[in-house]
């Protein structure tokens, strides 16, 4: 019956077309209209466009469709563009133009096309694309019994899976503020550390990437409960002690930006709230410093800006969780201190940071951590010797770090790193003579390190 059908259809479209030099322009109309819904009526095929711009602006179907299909290159496909993302080597590949593509969705099997047309033959009304030299688009062919699920849900996959594919090849930014704004021009994050090469206590580098990830993942849970998707982490712990590089692996491992907040040029507590409310969606709020930045231990007044306008610490409490909690999603705030027991107890009561990460000195397992990324041993004659020094004194990571970078020789560096812990021993000594000894015992590090409250 189809076929009949359609070679009836072709028959009439060649007469149509011999019969056109004859007929009169009423004639022809009815008889193209005709065709055209009856070619419609039989057709199999339900075809989506998706051009490049809408109007003056991009359309980000189609851009979706085109981080997507990059990641589909197979076998068959004869050619690809090709580019480096802008984090890391990976090459990234895109769809060639007027290349053809097959995609399985949920068994519905579908044809994608890339149409470039010549700028020449569109006009100059496309005033968007006047600096391109052609007008691209997608075209997505299926059978027309799969309109709804393709319309429905494989676009809106497409949709979501390219928002994945692209935060995980984005950089990492770092933004700073000014006069209230997040500066436009924020600065690529290229910290290369990861909790892999951080030297900290091995169940706490677990424990927190387990909380990160429950995090990243809590969507769901944070809405069941009812309560805002963020969470507080406040790292303290003395200078060199790696901070200020747990956030960087954090970030890294998260693939969230990070913004720096400077609460000593904030100007008042509309500041803080303005900042809050422009800070999108993944990201990890950053104040280093917090006890030296600002005086917190008052309520009132932190300090009197010019405008004669305060910045309360009841202002940075409400900033961390009054509004915060009304506003954005998938937050991390970080409070960085040297002094913990110089912070309002406000600021340290339960629920308010979640989580109290103490960053300690140096003990045998981060040196052994250290060791390993910085000399690439896991092993050697002076591990001992080693071992009982920092028993012995308080030597912080970034000093350790320090010495193990100062020659390219093992047993050199190693040996500069012995005489560096014995003279600190010798300072020790002295001083404990002199009865003015008041030293953290590091060698309990794992169980003070960290407490959830
Ligand atoms: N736990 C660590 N693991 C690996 N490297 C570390 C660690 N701590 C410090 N370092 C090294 O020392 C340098 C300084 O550390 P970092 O800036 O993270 O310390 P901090 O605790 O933030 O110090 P501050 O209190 O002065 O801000 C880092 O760039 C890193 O190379
Ligand atoms: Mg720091």
């Amino acid at each position: 019956m189809l076929s009949t059908v359609a070679s009836l259809a072709a028959s009439a479209m060649l007469i149509r077309s011999v019969a056109n030099d004859f007929l009169p322009h009423e004639v022809q109309d009815f008889l193209s209209s005709t065709f055209r819904h009856l070619s419609r009526h039989f057709c199999s095929q339900f075809t989506i466009v998706i051009e490049e711009f809408q109007g003056l602006s991009l359309n980000q179907v189609f851009e979706a469709v085109d981080v997507y299909l990059g990641t589909k290159v197979t076998l068959e496909t004869q050619r690809v563009r090709l580019g480096k993302a802008e984090k890391g080597e990976k090459l990234e590949t895109n769809m060639e133009r007027n290349e053809e593509m097959m995609d399985v969705f949920e068994n519905v099997r579908v044809k994608w096309k890339m149409i470039c047309t010549p700028l020449q033959s569109v006009g100059l009304g496309h005033l968007n694309s006047s600096l391109r030299s052609e007008i691209r688009s997608y075209e997505l062919i299926c059978h027309k019994k799969h309109k709804n699920k393709v319309l429905n849900s494989y676009l809106p996959y497409i949709l979501e899976r390219s928002k994945i594919i692209k935060e995980e090849n984005k950089a990492i930014k770092l933004h700073t503020s000014s006069y209230g704004r997040w500066d436009h021009n924020a600065t690529k994050l290229d910290h290369p550390m990861t909790f892999n090469m951080l030297a900290i206590d091995l169940e706490l580098k677990k424990e927190l990437l387990e909380d990160l990830e429950s995090f990243s993942k809590g969507r769901e849970f944070y809405r069941r409960i009812g309560r805002a998707w963020k969470r507080g982490y406040l790292l303290y712990g003395p200078p060199g002690t790696g901070k200020s590089s747990l956030i960087a692996a954090m970030a890294n491992h998260l693939n969230y930006d990070i913004y720096d907040l400077d609460l000593t040029i904030i100007q008042n507590n509309a500041d803080l709230t303005s900042l809050l409310l422009t800070m999108p969606s993944r990201s990890i709020l950053v104040i280093e410093d917090i006890d030296c930045t600002i005086k917190l231990e008052n309520r009132e007044l932190c300090f009197e800006p010019r405008d004669g306008q305060k910045m309360t610490l009841s202002g940075l409490l409400n900033f961390i969780d009054g509004l915060w909690s009304s506003c954005g999603q998938e937050h991390i705030i970080v409070f960085t201190t040297n002094h913990r027991e110089r912070l309002d107890p406000a600021l340290l009561r339960p629920g308010r940071m979640d989580m109290h990460v103490h960053l300690s000195y140096c003990n045998f397992s981060a040196f052994k951590q250290l060791v390993l990324s910085y000399l690439g041993i896991s092993n050697h004659k002076l591990f001992d010797q080693i071992e009982g020094l920092l028993r012995d004194v308080e030597a912080t990571p970034a000093e350790v770090a320090g010495k193990l970078m100062k020659s390219s020789d093992i047993d050199t560096s190693l040996q500069g790193l012995v005489e560096f812990l014995q003279s600190k021993r010798t300072e020790l000594e002295k001083g404990s003579k002199n009865g003015n000894i008041d030293r953290h015992d590091c060698s309990n590090v794992k169980n003070d390190n960290y407490f959830l409250m």
